[in-house]
């Protein structure tokens, strides 16, 4: 069964009594949440002890950023699975491409991370997608599958969450068209070998493209990152609604 997943990526926003605020905000709101929608904050490494603590017991799932490979190690700045785990964290981010664009993340590094968040438990959302240039130049599909190619490589895809994001169109205001998502998305299933893995958008999710981009039969969710900073907003978008026309 492929699961509803949708995930806000706070990116490097928010200190911890900023958090506090945006839960007193955003947790009413889920009482309209469809019970079968999963709901994920993927906090700074700063407010996951916090979140842990406040979200017991709620249907909030608490996701990371990042994840080194090794288990623990002289690697200064990195933070492993373990570490997570014991926060009750659930699901990690690998391969954001601001990752690969500042921070040097390679499809090998990426796989590492993969792999070593599955042997603890957690969930990986990877994340690909091509940019600007890249589509310009008829790129797209060729890039995807190298990077699913490479990064895929000895992971398990019975727990795995990928998502789609044009680089393009992230945090630029400029959401691919819902048609185009779903048509790369496909595209990107076509590509695996388990037809359960759950299949994010994340490029300018907002209150106001959610219900097009949810309406969309190849479309498992959202990753969701300036629009989830705000409780209003991201209460909007996992209270998407089905009846879009
Ligand atoms: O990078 C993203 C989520 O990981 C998307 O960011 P925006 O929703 O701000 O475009």
């Amino acid at each position: 069964m492929r699961k509803i997943v949708i995930a806000g990526n706070w990116k490097m926003f928010k200190t911890q009594a900023e958090t506090q605020d945006f839960l007193q905000g955003f947790l009413p709101h889920l009482e309209e949440t469809p019970p079968e929608r999963e709901v994920v904050l993927c906090p700074p490494f700063t407010n996951l002890n916090v979140l842990s603590k406040s979200l017991h017991g709620s249907r909030i799932q608490l996701g990371a950023q990042n994840v080194h490979w090794e288990e623990n190690g002289a690697y200064t700045g990195e933070i492993s699975a373990p570490m997570l785990t014991e926060l009750s964290v659930r699901f990690v981010i690998v391969g954001h491409s601001e990752r690969r664009q500042y921070f040097g993340e390679t499809d090998a590094t990426v796989n590492l991370r993969l792999k070593a968040a599955q042997k603890y438990g957690l969930t990986p959302i990877l994340c690909v997608g091509e940019t600007k240039e890249q589509r310009d130049a008829g790129e797209t599909e060729s890039l995807i599958t190298s990077q699913l190619d490479k990064d895929l490589i000895d992971v398990d895809q019975n727990s795995l969450v990928i998502a789609y994001e044009p680089i393009w169109a992230i945090g630029t205001g400029d959401t691919c068209e819902a048609q185009e998502a779903n048509r790369v998305i496909g595209l990107i299933r076509s590509q695996l070998n388990n037809p359960h893995v759950s299949i994010q958008y994340g490029g300018s999710v907002k209150p106001n493209n959610i219900d097009e981009i949810m309406a969309q039969p190849e479309i498992d969710g959202a990753l969701v990152g300036g629009a989830s900073l705000e409780p209003a907003s991201f209460a909007r978008i996992v209270n998407y609604k089905v009846n879009y026309k």
